[in-house]
Parts: structure tokens; C-alpha cells; sequence
């Protein structure tokens, strides 16, 4: 295996027009890797630390590149490993999640190029499985995408009977072609958030409505099923003062919080609900699992709804660890820069498997051309791949999936 030669730190753009972090990686034998750090707006307050992309280059320059060079690209574990210990800190608070998860995903590029393999297949061996994941698709939006518009963050289209990847990613992008038309009959303009979803002035129970008709147009025209699900964010509507969640005039109380979700998972037969409460109520999430969900099973592959922890877990195996013991939620969100390594996020997805939770890989609302997650989600069997619906930034990734799917990369 061949050692690395290089690595190069620059700052790039990123979807929102914000600067982010880039690594290019080169092996001594001509192996390259590029991949550049994603970035949250609706982060979780236990994720790793970003810092302000020209800090985390210098700090990864003086304190991680030095130590980094001259080891084996292939040896995923040892590199991420000196990236820790060059940081020094539990949160990546020196050289920033952002430098650690560029170098760590180059790292993987880089490797996979030395070998001629595709990412997926050196990430996840030659003895992976063939099962795909679904990619839910946000096509309505709001919270802290988006301005005036919905309370609950995302509602995703979950294409969950297509009978390929192709097929699923073309459902999602009719879905939201077929949003913009019920908005339209409805006289309801809209703009799009930084995800590319729409992001209308309408209330949540409108866009409920929505969402359900647009996904039922869709369905009818594709002839398999398809569902849909949220990501409440409910961190971000939590007041914890008050001890409520805040729907702009209205408020509810824990227990109503829990009993609105289990009723429009019910109601609407989501798929998918991502953090329905607070990043601290594990009992919370229990609560809800037991009402609304199964756990420990692969819920997904039983066509049951998710409950899904992201800023509950933030990618963190201690974090999983206290909600498995409770019983809190029956997947989880896997996003690596939360955590600033690969090899953390594989822990993480290993973890929730060994336990029967599905994971559930996603980008950020501030993203950048970068494909790893697509990869990411293929080589760890990753019940879906949330990644958006429409814009290039997001189209990379889904364009990636249909590409690995028909062994084109
Ligand atoms: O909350 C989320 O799941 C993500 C991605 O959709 O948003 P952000 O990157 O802003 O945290
Ligand atoms: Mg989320």
C-alpha cells in the first residue's frame, strides 16, 4: 500500500455562498483524493466543532498535515486516528470537524484510487451486499432553511416501493415538481430553501396536505409506493425556559409534542419522522418509539416508520449508546462531519446495526459537489440516503448513486 505524499488544504464555496474546507490527498504512487467538508445550519449542539474554514486550515496545517504525511492511504483507521490525537480535544475544537472530515474523506478517495476500486467498494469490501439506499427526497421546507415558511424543517418524499435507485431518485424530483403545481392551484408562491426544497408561507398542516396529494399524483403515475416523512428539528422549536415547542403563536407541551407526532405518523403514515423532540429527551424519544415504532428490528425493512435521532446522536457512539439503553428511537442519522472522521461515522452505522437500527446517511443544508456520502451510503447498506431532490449540489450525490448502481464510477 502506498503512503501519502501530500496534503493540500484550500478554502472553496459552498451551496450557501459560504466558504468551506477542501483537501486534496496525493500518494506517493499517484494515488489522488479530493473531498471537501460540508456545513449545518440546523446544527446540534453536541456535533464537532467547525471553525471558521481559514483557522481550521491553519490548525490542521501546523498540528494534523505533518503527522498525516508519509502514512498508509489505505489505512483509514490510522489516519483518522492521528487526526485525533493531532487535535487533541473531544470535539475537533483545535483543527476543526471541518479540516478533519476533508482529510479524512480525501484520505478514502485517495485509497480507493490507488487500489482502481470504486469508494463505495473499498469503504464497504467486496463482500457487501447489493441492497440500495432509498434517498428521501426534502421537497417542502422551512425552519432554519428557510424563512416564513413551514415550522417543521423537511417533509421528504420516501419513495420506499421503487424498484431501483434510478426509478426512486426520478420519483423524488416529481414529487417536487408536483408540489410547485399543487402550490400553484392553491395560489401559494414559493421560493426555494437551501435545500432546493419549496419553501412556502403555509402552515404545517397545509403542507401536510400537500404533500400528501403530491405524493399521491406521483404514486398513481409510477405505479409503486410511496410515503413520505419530516425532520421536525425539534431542537431548534424547543424553549427551554418554558419547557415548550414553539409553532410560531402556538406552543406545545412535551406531551403534546409527542402526541402531534404519533397523530401525523398515524394519520399520513410517514415513513420517516426525524427528530420529533429536544436533543436531551431521550426518555422523550422512547416514549414516542414505543408508542409509534419498532425497535430493535431494521424498522425500515419491515415498512415501519423510522424514528430517527440527528441531533439526538450527532454520529456519536456514546451518544447511540445511552439511547439504546433507553430505547430511544430505532435509527440514526449519520452525517460525518458531526463527527469529524470516517471511521467515527462506520462506528456509529456499526453500532446501530449490531443493535437493530437503521442508519440513515445525510447531507448538510450547506453542501458542496462532494460525493462521499453517496458512497458512504451504498457501502455501509444504509437503509435510506437523505440528500435532497433538486440542485446541483444535491443532484452530484443522487447522480453518484444512479452511477454505482448501474457500476459506472
Ligand atoms: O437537520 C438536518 O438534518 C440537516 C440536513 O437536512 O440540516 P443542517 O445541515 O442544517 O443541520
Ligand atoms: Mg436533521
Amino acid at each position: 500500500m502506498t503512503r501519502i505524499r501530500s496534503i493540500s488544504l484550500r478554502r472553496v464555496l459552498d451551496s450557501r455562498g459560504n466558504p468551506t474546507v477542501e483537501a486534496d490527498v496525493l500518494t506517493e504512487s499517484g494515488g489522488f483524493g479530493r473531498a471537501a467538508a460540508p456545513s449545518g445550519a440546523s446544527t446540534g449542539e453536541y456535533e464537532a466543532v467547525e471553525r471558521p474554514p481559514t483557522e481550521a486550515i491553519a490548525a490542521a496545517r501546523e498540528h494534523a498535515v505533518p503527522r498525516i504525511e508519509g502514512l498508509f492511504a489505505g489505512d483509514q483507521r490510522e489516519v483518522d486516528a492521528v487526526l485525533r490525537a493531532a487535535d487533541g480535544t473531544d470535539d475537533f475544537s483545535e483543527i476543526g470537524a471541518n479540516s478533519a472530515v476533508a482529510i479524512s474523506m480525501a484520505t478514502a478517495k485517495a485509497a480507493a484510487d490507488v487500489l482502481g476500486a470504486p469508494l463505495y467498494q473499498h469503504l464497504g469490501g467486496a463482500f457487501r451486499g447489493d441492497n440500495f439506499p432509498i434517498p428521501l427526497g426534502n421537497v417542502i421546507g422551512g425552519g432554519e432553511h428557510a424563512r416564513d415558511a413551514t415550522h417543521i424543517q423537511e417533509f421528504l418524499a420516501a419513495p420506499v416501493g421503487a424498484p431501483s435507485v434510478v426509478e426512486a431518485v426520478f420519483a423524488n424530483a416529481a414529487v417536487h415538481a408536483a408540489v410547485a403545481e399543487e402550490l400553484d392551484e392553491r395560489d401559494v408562491p414559493a421560493a426555494k430553501g437551501d435545500e432546493g426544497a419549496w419553501a412556502p408561507a403555509i402552515s404545517d398542516a397545509e403542507a401536510f396536505e400537500v404533500m400528501d396529494a403530491a405524493v399521491e399524483t406521483i404514486e398513481d403515475e409510477v405505479g409503486f409506493e410511496i410515503r413520505f416523512g419530516l425532520d421536525v428539528a425539534a431542537a431548534e422549536l424547543y424553549d427551554s425556559d418554558e419547557e415548550v415547542y414553539v409553532y410560531g403563536d402556538e406552543t406545545k407541551t412535551r406531551a403534546e409534542q409527542i402526541a402531534y407526532v404519533a397523530e401525523m405518523i398515524d394519520e399520513y403514515d410517514l415513513a420517516y419522522v426525524e427528530d420529533p423532540l429536544d436533543e436531551d429527551d431521550f426518555e422523550g424519544y422512547a416514549e414516542l418509539t414505543e408508542r409509534v415504532g419498532v425497535a430493535g428490528a431494521r424498522p425500515s425493512q419491515a415498512g415501519d416508520c423510522l424514528i430517527c435521532g440527528d441531533d439526538l446522536f450527532v454520529t456519536n457512539t456514546d451518544r447511540l449508546q445511552t439511547g439504546i439503553d433507553v430505547g430511544a428511537g430505532n435509527s440514526i442519522l449519520i452525517k460525518p462531519n458531526q463527527i469529524g472522521t470516517l471511521s467515527d461515522a462506520f462506528d456509529a452505522v456499526e453500532l446501530a446495526h449490531r443493535n437493530g437500527y437503521d442508519a440513515v446517511v445525510s447531507h448538510r443544508s450547506g453542501e458542496t459537489e462532494d460525493t462521499t456520502i453517496a458512497h458512504l451510503a451504498v457501502a455501509t447498506d444504509a437503509a435510506y440516503i437523505k440528500t435532497g431532490t433538486v440542485g446541483g449540489e444535491r443532484t452530484a450525490k443522487l447522480n453518484e448513486l444512479i452511477r454505482i448502481a448501474d457500476d459506472a464510477v
